[in-house]
C-alpha cells in the first residue's frame, strides 16, 4: 500500500502502483498542465520574424526561419479569396494610437505570435495588433473599422481548434487581453462579472478562493480567456456536471460591427423577457459582436472530488461502465471521460507520462464531486466493487488528494498537447449516440492502414462527443482525400454534428451543412448580413464560403 491511499478506500480494490506516486510525470512539471500555455514555451513557439519582407507585404512570405519550420500562410494553403475590405493605412495607425495610446502594436515579432494558431495549422499576415482596456475604446475602434471598412479579428487567448481566432489576410487582431479585470462578485449567488480578457485558470482561482468554482474547465485553462470561451461556447471538462455555457452565461456586453454597445450584462437565473439575445452571440465565433464583459453563474465548489482512473476491456464495456456509473453514481458523477490504447501511448511517448494503471485497451477517467466525503466514498466503493467485480474494468487507480487528482486528469488533458507533438494532426470533434462513438475510430483505422501514423479516439464520452485524431509525418492530400468527406458523411449518416464543441472557425465552416438544413444556413447568413452588413468582424470564418 503507498502512503497517500486513503484509509476508507479497501485495500483490495486496486492493485496500487508506487510508480504512480509523485513523480508520475518525469519531464513534465505541473505547471505545463495547460496545453496552450506550454506550447507557447520557448523552443515549442512560433517563429520570430519570419513574416513578410516588408512591413505591408502578405506575398511572398513563406520563408524559412532557423528557430521552427515556418508555418504556411492561409492563403496559399487554401483556396480562399480575400474580401474587397480597405488597406490599413499610416492614418489609420494614427487613429487607433489616438484611441489606445501605446497600445497599438506593430512590431512584426510581436505580431507574428497573433498571426498563427497555436496548433501552427494557420497563418494570416495582420500588421497591427490592438489591445483596447474598455468596452468604450473597443466601440470606438469598430466605429472606426467600420466607417474605413477594414476588417477586424477579435482574438483571445488564441488556444482555438479550428483557425478562428487568428487572420486569415491582414484582418486588424482586437486582442481581449488587457480586458482583464472582474467587475464584481456575489457571494451569495456565485454570480461573477468579469471583462471577456479574464484567463480560465485565473477566475477558477478567483472564485475558488471564495468557495465556488467556475462551471467550464478545459486544458487550455492557463491560456484561454473566458470571453473567447463564450464567443466559441467552449465545452470541456465539466460539462456533463454543469451544462454548456448557453445555460450558464447569464449576460453579456457586446460591442456590434458598427461600434454600438449592446448592454445585455444581467445577472438574472430567469429572464423570460422576450428573445435571448446573448444566444446569439456564445458560439458565434466573433462573427456577429466582439464580446466584452461576461456574467457567469458559478456554482458552490464541491467539498469532495475523487477522481478514479480506469482501464477496460473493451468499448463495450467502456459503454457498460458508464450506465452503471450514472446509475450507481448519480448527483455525484461529475466528468465521465475516455481515451483509447493508442492515446496512452502517445502522452507516454511525448510527455514521459506512466500509465497508472496495466495497459488496457481502453481507459476510463471518472471524477465525482460532492459535498459528503463519507457519502461519496461509500457510493464510489459500491460502484468500483460492481464494475471490478463483473469484469467491466480490469484494473484501477483512485485519487482523493488535489496532486494526484491533478496527475490523473493530465493524462487525459495532455493527449491533444502529445498529439502536436506526434506529426502533422488531422483532427474532428464530433458528436454522436454514444453507443456508435467508437465506430468511427474502429472504421477510418481500418480505411486508412498504414497512411495514418496513429489514429486516436478518446473525448467526453458522458457527452457523446468523439475527439478523432489521426496523425502522420506530414501533411497529406492523399491521406485528407481519405479522411475527408468520409468522416463527415459517417457523422452525418448517425445524424451528429460535425463540431461538437470546437465551432468552425476557418477550417470546419465549410462543412456546417453536414449538420444544419440549408433553411438554417440562410438564416444564419441572414443574421449576419443584419448585424455586420459589411462583413467586417471575424470575416472568412463560421459561415460557408458563397459559391
Ligand atoms: O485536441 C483535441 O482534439 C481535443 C481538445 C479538447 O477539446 C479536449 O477535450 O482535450
Ligand atoms: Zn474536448
Amino acid at each position: 500500500m503507498v502512503p497517500h491511499l486513503v484509509p476508507r478506500w479497501p485495500a483490495w480494490l486496486f492493485r496500487w502502483r508506487t510508480a504512480c506516486t509523485p513523480p508520475c510525470t518525469p519531464g513534465a512539471s505541473m505547471q505545463q498542465r495547460t496545453w496552450a500555455g506550454a506550447s507557447r514555451t520557448p523552443g515549442l513557439g512560433s517563429p520570430r520574424g519570419a513574416v513578410g519582407t516588408s512591413p505591408l507585404d502578405c506575398r511572398g512570405s513563406s520563408s524559412t526561419s532557423s528557430r521552427a519550420p515556418e508555418v504556411m500562410l492561409t492563403q496559399e494553403r487554401y483556396p480562399v479569396q480575400r474580401l474587397p475590405f480597405s488597406t490599413v493605412a499610416e492614418e489609420d495607425l494614427a487613429a487607433f494610437e489616438r484611441i489606445i495610446p501605446g497600445r497599438v502594436i506593430t512590431d512584426p515579432e510581436e505580431l507574428e505570435a497573433s498571426n498563427v494558431d497555436w496548433l501552427r495549422t494557420v497563418r494570416g499576415c495582420s500588421k497591427v495588433l490592438l489591445r483596447p482596456r474598455t468596452t468604450e475604446e473597443v466601440s470606438h475602434i469598430l466605429r472606426y473599422c467600420h466607417e474605413r471598412n477594414l476588417a477586424v479579428n477579435p482574438q483571445g487567448g488564441n488556444t482555438g481548434m479550428v483557425g478562428g481566432s487568428v487572420p486569415v489576410f491582414d484582418e486588424i487582431i482586437l486582442s481581449t487581453a488587457l480586458m482583464n479585470q472582474v467587475i464584481s462578485f456575489h457571494s451569495v449567488s456565485g454570480i461573477l462579472v468579469c471583462q471577456a480578457g479574464c484567463i480560465l485558470e485565473e477566475l477558477s482561482q478567483y472564485v475558488e478562493e471564495r468557495d465556488f468554482i467556475m462551471p467550464l474547465d478545459l486544458g487550455a485553462k492557463g491560456s484561454c480567456h473566458i470571453g473567447g470561451n463564450v464567443a466559441t461556447n467552449a465545452g470541456g471538462l465539466r460539462f456533463l456536471r454543469y451544462g454548456s455555457l448557453r445555460g450558464t452565461v447569464l449576460g453579456l456586453e457586446v460591442v456590434l460591427a458598427d461600434g454600438s454597445v449592446l448592454n445585455c450584462l444581467t445577472s438574472l437565473r430567469k429572464d423570460n423577457t422576450g428573445y435571448d439575445l446573448k444566444q446569439l452571440f456564445i458560439g458565434s465565433e466573433g462573427t456577429l459582436g466582439v464580446i466584452t464583459a461576461v456574467s457567469i453563474f458559478c456554482p458552490p465548489k464541491p467539498r469532495a472530488v475523487n477522481v478514479a482512473f480506469l482501464g477496460c476491456p473493451g468499448f463495450a464495456e467502456v459503454l457498460q461502465t458508464f450506465s452503471t456509473c450514472k446509475g450507481m453514481l448519480g448527483e455525484i458523477l461529475s466528468a465521465f471521460e475516455f481515451m483509447d490504447a493508442e492515446c496512452m501511448q502517445l502522452v507516454g511517448h511525448h510527455l514521459g507520462l506512466a500509465s497508472p494503471v496495466q495497459e488496457s485497451p481502453f481507459y476510463v477517467l471518472i471524477e465525482t464531486s460532492g459535498s459528503r466525503a463519507g457519502h461519496d466514498a461509500e457510493k464510489l466503493t459500491s460502484f468500483l466493487e460492481q464494475v471490478l467485480g463483473s469484469g467491466l474494468v480490469t484494473d484501477g487507480t483512485l485519487a482523493t488528494d488535489q496532486r494526484r487528482i491533478k496527475m490523473l486528469w493530465a493524462l487525459r488533458e495532455r493527449i491533444t498537447e502529445a498529439l502536436s507533438r506526434d506529426g502533422c494532426v488531422y483532427k474532428y470533434d464530433v458528436s454522436l449516440p454514444v453507443e456508435r462513438i467508437y465506430d468511427l475510430v474502429s472504421d477510418l483505422r481500418a480505411r486508412l492502414g498504414p497512411q495514418a501514423k496513429h489514429v486516436v479516439g478518446y473525448g467526453h464520452l458522458g457527452d457523446g462527443n468523439l475527439h478523432l485524431n489521426v496523425t502522420a509525418e506530414a501533411f497529406s492530400a492523399s491521406l485528407l482525400g481519405a479522411l475527408e468527406p468520409y468522416v463527415y458523411e459517417w457523422t452525418a449518416g448517425q445524424r451528429g454534428s460535425v463540431s461538437a464543441e470546437h465551432g468552425l472557425g476557418f477550417k470546419k465552416r465549410d462543412v456546417l451543412g453536414y449538420s444544419k438544413p440549408p433553411a438554417a444556413l440562410q438564416l444564419m447568413q441572414q443574421l449576419k448580413a443584419l448585424l455586420d452588413p459589411k462583413g467586417i468582424l471575424n470575416p472568412y470564418k463560421t459561415l460557408p464560403a458563397r459559391a
